[in-house]
């Protein structure tokens, strides 16, 4: 286990602007079209985050609890350097195996060879890392010669294995994930989840933004509870698992 690994954000807000149509009925879309006139397009801020101040340390498995579009995906997001914060500090240190948003820097019409190094790419991986290890990612997808066809030919399990052998080839101290992968048939899964144990358990910082209370409890040692974009509290897996049910035991 890394013991360097540690992340330190301070007072972080992500906004996006975003351009709403006030009104889209489809008589006021006729006018405009007859008139010519344009729609007038309203301004208006999303905050995703805001004010989010957070240390994590080695050792930490960290859960991100949250209703729907409390912000969780957004914090994984800016762990990563996807997106950066439009106010405050975030100190990453440590490398971060992104292992959410699964379907990013995929690109059907390239073969499976070409978007092993696409996707390694996108997760964090370096080209040189890639290479020297495309012939253990292809011989853990078990999909043969069907790595040199186009991705837009893959079924969504075959999809899976190429996403989760890439993502598990690469190490990170710092591992961000959404959900544990549930991938592909029996024999598959059993492998891959083997897989992803061992990745876990390496890493110095695991960040799991997740719904799924089972999960949480077998994985975490500490986690936030996220509402509208503010951890509204931090503490214990039972604590803040029974605030966010809404006092229910959890
Ligand atoms: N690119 C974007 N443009 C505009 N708004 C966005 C964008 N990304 C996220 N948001 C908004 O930011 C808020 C937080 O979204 P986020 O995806 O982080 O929530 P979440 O907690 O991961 O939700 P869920 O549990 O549904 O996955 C939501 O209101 C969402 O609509």
């Amino acid at each position: 286990m890394s013991l360097a690994a540690h992340i330190v954000l301070r007072n972080v807000a992500v906004s996006f602007p975003v351009l709403s149509f006030r009104d889209r009925s489809l008589r006021s879309r006729f006018v405009s079209a007859v008139t010519l006139r344009r729609t007038a397009a309203v301004p208006h801020i999303v905050t995703a985050l805001n004010d989010v101040s957070l240390d994590i340390r080695a050792g930490d498995r960290l859960a991100i609890v949250g209703a729907n579009g409390a912000g969780k995906t957004t914090l994984l997001r800016v762990l990563a350097g996807i997106y950066h914060p439009t106010a405050g500090s975030v100190d990453v240190n440590g490398r971060c195996l992104s292992l959410f948003d699964l379907s990013a820097g995929f690109d059907e019409e390239a073969t499976g060879y070409e978007n092993i190094i696409r996707r390694g790419l996108v997760i964090g991986a370096r080209r040189a890392e890639i290479d020297a290890r495309r012939a253990e990612i292809a011989e853990f997808t078990e999909l043969g010669d069907r790595l040199d066809l186009p991705l837009r030919t893959y079924s969504s399990g075959m999809m899976l294995r190429l996403i989760f052998a890439v993502a598990t080839a690469v190490e990170g101290e710092i591992v961000l994930l959404d959900e544990w992968i549930g991938v592909g048939d029996q024999q598959f899964r059993k492998k891959a989840r083997q897989r992803l144990d061992e990745i876990v358990a390496r890493a110095g910082i695991l960040v799991l933004a997740s719904h799924d209370v089972d999960l949480i409890k077998s994985t975490c040692n500490r986690a936030i509870l996220l509402e509208e974009g503010r951890i509204t509290a931090a503490g214990s897996i039972d604590e803040i698992l029974s605030r966010y049910l809404g006092g229910a035991k959890a």
